[in-house]
Protein backbone atom coordinates (compact mmCIF):
# COMPACT_ATOMS: atom_id res chain seq x y z
CA UNK A 1 0.00 0.00 0.00
CA UNK A 2 1.20 3.03 -0.60
CA UNK A 3 1.93 5.95 1.73
CA UNK A 4 -0.36 9.20 1.00
CA UNK A 5 1.69 11.78 -0.63
CA UNK A 6 2.05 14.39 2.51
CA UNK A 7 3.26 10.99 4.54
CA UNK A 8 6.36 10.86 2.05
CA UNK A 9 6.73 14.28 2.38
CA UNK A 10 6.29 14.02 6.28
CA UNK A 11 9.04 11.26 6.69
CA UNK A 12 11.27 12.83 4.43
CA UNK A 13 11.51 15.58 7.52
CA UNK A 14 13.07 12.56 9.98
CA UNK A 15 10.01 13.38 12.38
CA UNK A 16 10.47 11.52 15.41
CA UNK A 17 14.41 12.71 15.32
CA UNK A 18 13.39 15.90 15.24
CA UNK A 19 10.55 15.98 17.30
CA UNK A 20 13.10 14.63 20.49
CA UNK A 21 15.75 17.91 19.00
CA UNK A 22 12.46 20.07 19.62
CA UNK A 23 11.39 18.83 22.63
CA UNK A 24 15.07 19.29 24.29
CA UNK A 25 14.61 23.14 22.48
CA UNK A 26 11.21 23.70 24.50
CA UNK A 27 13.31 22.86 27.75
CA UNK A 28 15.78 24.99 26.92
CA UNK A 29 13.13 28.18 26.43
CA UNK A 30 11.67 27.10 29.97
CA UNK A 31 15.12 26.58 31.78
CA UNK A 32 16.23 30.04 30.60
CA UNK A 33 13.54 31.76 32.51
CA UNK A 34 12.47 31.27 36.11
CA UNK A 35 8.97 32.33 34.97
CA UNK A 36 6.92 31.90 31.91
CA UNK A 37 7.94 31.77 28.26
CA UNK A 38 6.22 34.29 26.36
CA UNK A 39 4.01 32.67 23.93
CA UNK A 40 5.14 34.29 20.53
CA UNK A 41 8.90 32.86 21.72
CA UNK A 42 7.56 29.60 22.55
CA UNK A 43 5.27 29.20 19.78
CA UNK A 44 7.40 31.11 17.21
CA UNK A 45 10.63 29.49 18.27
CA UNK A 46 9.39 26.10 18.85
CA UNK A 47 8.14 26.34 14.93
CA UNK A 48 11.30 27.64 13.69
CA UNK A 49 13.56 25.35 15.26
CA UNK A 50 11.46 23.09 14.48
CA UNK A 51 11.11 23.80 10.29
CA UNK A 52 14.75 24.26 10.17
CA UNK A 53 15.74 20.97 11.59
CA UNK A 54 13.31 19.36 9.41
CA UNK A 55 14.90 21.02 6.45
CA UNK A 56 18.58 20.03 7.38
CA UNK A 57 16.92 16.40 7.64
CA UNK A 58 15.49 16.74 4.01
CA UNK A 59 18.86 18.21 2.67
CA UNK A 60 20.42 15.08 4.36
CA UNK A 61 17.95 12.32 2.70
CA UNK A 62 18.73 14.15 -0.53
CA UNK A 63 22.49 14.57 -0.45
CA UNK A 64 22.56 10.69 0.92
CA UNK A 65 18.83 9.54 -1.91
CA UNK A 66 22.46 6.86 -3.07
CA UNK A 67 23.93 5.55 -0.34
CA UNK A 68 20.50 5.20 1.53
CA UNK A 69 19.55 2.93 -1.56
CA UNK A 70 21.87 0.53 -0.34
CA UNK A 71 21.11 0.34 2.96
CA UNK A 72 18.19 -1.91 3.90
CA UNK A 73 17.11 0.60 6.85
CA UNK A 74 16.79 3.40 4.86
CA UNK A 75 16.01 2.02 1.18
CA UNK A 76 11.99 2.36 1.63
CA UNK A 77 12.97 6.39 2.04
CA UNK A 78 11.00 8.27 -0.54
CA UNK A 79 13.95 9.28 -2.44
CA UNK A 80 15.68 6.28 -2.98
CA UNK A 81 12.28 4.38 -4.01
CA UNK A 82 11.49 7.27 -6.21
CA UNK A 83 8.18 8.29 -4.81
CA UNK A 84 9.44 12.01 -4.50
CA UNK A 85 11.90 13.42 -6.79
CA UNK A 86 14.89 15.61 -6.66
CA UNK A 87 13.10 18.68 -7.44
CA UNK A 88 10.76 18.25 -5.01
CA UNK A 89 12.79 17.33 -2.23
CA UNK A 90 14.84 20.55 -2.65
CA UNK A 91 12.02 22.48 -2.74
CA UNK A 92 10.26 21.00 0.17
CA UNK A 93 13.29 21.85 2.01
CA UNK A 94 13.67 25.47 0.57
CA UNK A 95 10.02 26.14 2.15
CA UNK A 96 11.02 24.82 5.47
CA UNK A 97 13.80 26.47 5.58
CA UNK A 98 12.69 29.80 4.59
CA UNK A 99 9.48 29.95 6.92
CA UNK A 100 11.57 28.39 9.94
CA UNK A 101 14.05 31.30 9.59
CA UNK A 102 11.26 34.10 8.81
CA UNK A 103 9.67 32.56 12.10
CA UNK A 104 12.86 32.79 14.20
CA UNK A 105 13.81 36.36 12.81
CA UNK A 106 10.29 38.00 13.28
CA UNK A 107 9.28 36.23 17.02
CA UNK A 108 12.89 35.42 18.69
CA UNK A 109 15.80 37.91 17.90
CA UNK A 110 18.60 37.63 15.29
CA UNK A 111 21.09 35.36 16.84
CA UNK A 112 18.75 32.66 17.19
CA UNK A 113 18.16 32.67 13.61
CA UNK A 114 21.88 32.50 13.22
CA UNK A 115 22.74 30.26 15.20
CA UNK A 116 19.84 27.89 14.17
CA UNK A 117 20.91 28.20 10.47
CA UNK A 118 24.75 27.48 11.06
CA UNK A 119 23.33 23.91 12.53
CA UNK A 120 21.22 23.61 10.08
CA UNK A 121 24.21 23.88 7.59
CA UNK A 122 26.32 21.67 10.53
CA UNK A 123 24.15 18.50 9.93
CA UNK A 124 22.85 19.08 6.17
CA UNK A 125 26.37 20.48 4.57
CA UNK A 126 29.34 19.82 7.01
CA UNK A 127 28.80 16.59 8.25
CA UNK A 128 26.74 15.03 5.93
CA UNK A 129 28.56 15.85 2.74
CA UNK A 130 31.90 15.99 4.26
CA UNK A 131 31.98 14.23 7.48
CA UNK A 132 30.02 11.43 7.35
CA UNK A 133 32.57 9.66 4.48
CA UNK A 134 35.62 11.51 5.30
CA UNK A 135 36.14 9.86 9.21
CA UNK A 136 34.99 7.43 11.47
CA UNK A 137 34.86 10.88 13.75
CA UNK A 138 32.28 11.95 12.10
CA UNK A 139 29.30 11.93 14.45
CA UNK A 140 31.64 13.47 17.39
CA UNK A 141 32.08 16.11 15.23
CA UNK A 142 28.86 16.33 13.41
CA UNK A 143 26.92 15.68 17.13
CA UNK A 144 27.18 19.76 17.27
CA UNK A 145 24.77 20.56 15.31
CA UNK A 146 22.39 18.01 16.78
CA UNK A 147 23.22 19.07 20.51
CA UNK A 148 22.15 22.69 19.54
CA UNK A 149 18.36 23.04 19.92
CA UNK A 150 18.39 23.83 24.16
CA UNK A 151 21.19 26.10 23.54
CA UNK A 152 18.69 27.38 20.68
CA UNK A 153 15.85 27.58 23.02
CA UNK A 154 17.55 29.65 25.35
CA UNK A 155 19.11 31.89 23.08
CA UNK A 156 15.46 32.41 21.93
CA UNK A 157 14.31 34.10 25.06
CA UNK A 158 16.81 35.71 26.67
CA UNK A 159 18.98 36.94 23.41
CA UNK A 160 22.13 35.71 25.28
CA UNK A 161 24.19 32.47 25.14
CA UNK A 162 23.92 31.46 29.11
CA UNK A 163 26.97 29.22 30.87
CA UNK A 164 23.54 26.56 31.72
CA UNK A 165 22.68 26.84 28.03
CA UNK A 166 26.41 25.58 27.61
CA UNK A 167 25.90 22.13 30.23
CA UNK A 168 22.58 21.66 28.10
CA UNK A 169 24.63 21.53 24.91
CA UNK A 170 27.60 19.36 26.30
CA UNK A 171 24.74 17.23 27.75
CA UNK A 172 23.42 15.77 24.38
CA UNK A 173 26.95 16.31 22.65
CA UNK A 174 28.29 13.65 24.97
CA UNK A 175 25.23 11.55 24.56
CA UNK A 176 25.86 11.53 20.55
CA UNK A 177 28.79 9.33 20.43
CA UNK A 178 26.59 6.45 22.64
CA UNK A 179 23.62 7.52 20.98
CA UNK A 180 24.72 6.35 17.40
CA UNK A 181 27.52 3.86 17.88
CA UNK A 182 25.17 1.40 19.52
CA UNK A 183 23.20 1.89 16.15
CA UNK A 184 26.06 1.75 13.99
CA UNK A 185 27.35 -1.87 15.49
CA UNK A 186 23.95 -3.21 15.04
CA UNK A 187 23.98 -1.99 11.66
CA UNK A 188 27.85 -2.42 10.48
CA UNK A 189 27.62 -4.43 7.65
CA UNK A 190 25.03 -2.48 6.16
CA UNK A 191 27.37 0.64 6.61
CA UNK A 192 30.40 -1.55 5.30
CA UNK A 193 28.49 -1.90 2.40
CA UNK A 194 27.30 1.80 1.69
CA UNK A 195 31.06 2.38 1.99
CA UNK A 196 30.60 4.94 4.93
CA UNK A 197 33.45 5.06 7.48
CA UNK A 198 31.35 4.70 10.59
CA UNK A 199 33.68 3.92 13.79
CA UNK A 200 32.62 0.43 14.22
CA UNK A 201 33.55 -0.55 10.30
CA UNK A 202 37.10 1.44 10.47
CA UNK A 203 37.96 -0.41 14.44
CA UNK A 204 35.84 -2.82 14.95
CA UNK A 205 33.16 -3.51 17.04
CA UNK A 206 35.06 -4.24 20.47
CA UNK A 207 37.00 -0.93 19.88
CA UNK A 208 33.13 0.66 19.46
CA UNK A 209 32.03 -0.66 22.94
CA UNK A 210 35.06 0.59 24.53
CA UNK A 211 34.05 4.32 22.97
CA UNK A 212 30.75 3.88 23.99
CA UNK A 213 31.82 3.17 27.63
CA UNK A 214 33.92 5.83 27.52
CA UNK A 215 31.35 8.69 26.34
CA UNK A 216 28.87 7.46 28.70
CA UNK A 217 31.25 7.85 31.53
CA UNK A 218 32.12 11.53 30.18
CA UNK A 219 28.49 11.93 29.84
CA UNK A 220 28.13 10.71 33.34
CA UNK A 221 29.77 13.52 34.62
CA UNK A 222 28.35 16.21 31.75
CA UNK A 223 24.97 15.09 33.42
CA UNK A 224 25.97 16.01 37.09
CA UNK A 225 26.74 19.61 36.25
CA UNK A 226 23.53 21.39 36.67
CA UNK A 227 23.87 19.88 39.93
CA UNK A 228 27.23 21.02 40.12
CA UNK A 229 26.42 24.54 38.51
CA UNK A 230 23.37 24.73 40.88
CA UNK A 231 21.49 25.15 37.65
CA UNK A 232 18.97 22.01 39.01
CA UNK A 233 18.11 20.88 42.33
CA UNK A 234 18.19 17.12 44.43
CA UNK A 235 15.21 16.33 42.47
CA UNK A 236 17.30 16.49 39.35
CA UNK A 237 20.18 14.07 41.03
CA UNK A 238 17.83 11.69 42.18
CA UNK A 239 16.65 10.98 38.28
CA UNK A 240 19.58 11.45 36.82
CA UNK A 241 21.60 9.21 38.96
CA UNK A 242 20.30 6.06 38.70
CA UNK A 243 19.65 6.68 35.06
CA UNK A 244 23.39 7.58 34.46
CA UNK A 245 24.07 4.25 36.62
CA UNK A 246 22.11 1.94 34.10
CA UNK A 247 23.28 3.48 31.08
CA UNK A 248 27.30 2.37 32.48
CA UNK A 249 26.34 -0.97 33.57
CA UNK A 250 24.95 -1.76 30.42
CA UNK A 251 27.50 -0.12 28.19
CA UNK A 252 29.90 -1.62 30.33
CA UNK A 253 28.23 -4.90 29.85
CA UNK A 254 28.41 -4.35 26.25
CA UNK A 255 32.15 -4.76 26.33
CA UNK A 256 32.56 -7.35 28.52
CA UNK A 257 30.29 -9.46 26.93
CA UNK A 258 28.20 -8.45 23.94
CA UNK A 259 25.00 -10.51 23.59
CA UNK A 260 23.35 -10.20 19.54
CA UNK A 261 20.02 -7.22 20.96
CA UNK A 262 22.37 -5.62 23.10
CA UNK A 263 23.71 -2.52 20.49
CA UNK A 264 20.08 -2.27 19.86
CA UNK A 265 18.77 -2.46 23.54
CA UNK A 266 21.51 0.17 24.60
CA UNK A 267 20.34 2.38 21.12
CA UNK A 268 16.85 2.13 22.66
CA UNK A 269 17.58 3.66 26.01
CA UNK A 270 20.13 6.46 24.66
CA UNK A 271 16.24 7.83 23.51
CA UNK A 272 14.78 7.33 26.85
CA UNK A 273 17.53 8.04 29.03
CA UNK A 274 17.82 11.69 27.38
CA UNK A 275 13.96 12.25 27.38
CA UNK A 276 14.25 11.84 30.86
CA UNK A 277 17.37 13.84 31.43
CA UNK A 278 15.51 16.48 30.15
CA UNK A 279 11.64 16.01 31.21
CA UNK A 280 13.78 16.01 34.37
CA UNK A 281 15.58 19.54 34.67
CA UNK A 282 11.86 20.77 33.79
CA UNK A 283 10.51 19.24 36.90
CA UNK A 284 12.96 20.40 39.00
CA UNK A 285 12.68 23.79 37.32
CA UNK A 286 9.06 24.16 38.40
CA UNK A 287 8.19 21.75 41.44
CA UNK A 288 11.69 22.21 43.35
CA UNK A 289 10.69 25.95 44.36
CA UNK A 290 7.66 24.84 45.38
CA UNK A 291 8.43 21.77 47.36
CA UNK A 292 11.46 23.99 48.83
CA UNK A 293 8.38 26.84 50.15
C1 LIG B 1 25.28 13.35 14.55
C2 LIG B 1 24.39 13.01 15.48
C3 LIG B 1 23.41 11.85 15.35
C4 LIG B 1 23.49 10.73 14.60
C5 LIG B 1 24.61 10.30 13.64
C6 LIG B 1 22.25 9.98 14.82
C7 LIG B 1 21.92 8.80 14.19
C8 LIG B 1 20.70 8.21 14.23
C9 LIG B 1 20.25 7.19 13.32
C10 LIG B 1 21.07 6.60 12.17
C11 LIG B 1 18.98 6.87 13.67
C12 LIG B 1 18.05 5.92 12.93
C13 LIG B 1 17.76 4.66 13.60
C14 LIG B 1 16.86 3.76 12.77
O1 LIG B 1 16.09 4.28 11.92
O2 LIG B 1 16.92 2.54 12.95
C15 LIG B 1 18.64 7.68 14.80
C16 LIG B 1 17.43 7.61 15.46
C17 LIG B 1 17.02 8.51 16.39
N1 LIG B 1 17.73 9.60 16.85
FE1 LIG B 1 19.64 10.04 16.38
N2 LIG B 1 21.47 10.65 15.72
C18 LIG B 1 22.13 11.81 16.05
C19 LIG B 1 21.69 12.77 16.89
C20 LIG B 1 20.44 12.77 17.47
C21 LIG B 1 19.95 13.84 18.30
C22 LIG B 1 20.71 15.11 18.64
C23 LIG B 1 18.71 13.47 18.70
C24 LIG B 1 17.73 14.20 19.58
C25 LIG B 1 18.07 15.05 20.52
C26 LIG B 1 18.42 12.16 18.12
C27 LIG B 1 17.25 11.47 18.32
C28 LIG B 1 16.94 10.28 17.70
C29 LIG B 1 15.66 9.59 17.84
C30 LIG B 1 14.47 10.03 18.71
C31 LIG B 1 15.72 8.48 17.02
C32 LIG B 1 14.62 7.39 16.82
C33 LIG B 1 13.89 7.71 15.56
C34 LIG B 1 12.87 6.66 15.17
O3 LIG B 1 12.39 5.90 16.00
O4 LIG B 1 12.57 6.65 13.98
N3 LIG B 1 19.50 11.78 17.39
N4 LIG B 1 19.69 8.49 15.13
C1 LIG C 1 18.81 23.27 12.73
C2 LIG C 1 19.15 22.06 13.50
C3 LIG C 1 19.06 22.11 14.96
C4 LIG C 1 19.53 20.96 12.84
C5 LIG C 1 19.62 19.65 13.50
C6 LIG C 1 19.95 18.66 12.52
C7 LIG C 1 19.40 17.29 12.79
C8 LIG C 1 18.10 16.91 12.11
C9 LIG C 1 20.13 16.44 13.53
C10 LIG C 1 19.78 15.01 13.73
C11 LIG C 1 20.99 14.15 13.63
C12 LIG C 1 20.77 12.86 12.87
C13 LIG C 1 19.43 12.25 12.73
C14 LIG C 1 21.79 12.29 12.32
C15 LIG C 1 21.71 11.02 11.53
O1 LIG C 1 22.06 11.28 10.21
P1 LIG C 1 22.56 10.10 9.31
O2 LIG C 1 22.61 10.60 7.90
O3 LIG C 1 23.84 9.56 9.85
O4 LIG C 1 21.43 9.00 9.52
P2 LIG C 1 20.55 8.18 8.47
O5 LIG C 1 21.46 7.12 7.94
O6 LIG C 1 19.40 7.63 9.28
O7 LIG C 1 20.10 9.15 7.42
Amino acid sequence: MPLPRWREYYELTKPRVVLLLVFTAVIGMFLATPGIVPWPVLIGGSAGIWLCSACAAVLNQWADREADARMARTRRRPLPTGTLSDVQALGFAAVLGITGAALLYWLTNTLTMWLTLISLVGYAVIYTLFLKRATPQNIVIGGAAGAAPPLLGWTAVTGEVHAHALILFLIIFAWTPPHFWALAIDRRDEYARAGIPMLPVTHGVQFTSLQILLYTAILFAVALLPYVAQMSGWLYLAGALPLGVLYLLWSWQLVRKPVDDLPRKLFNYSIIYLMAIFALLLLDHYLLPVVAV
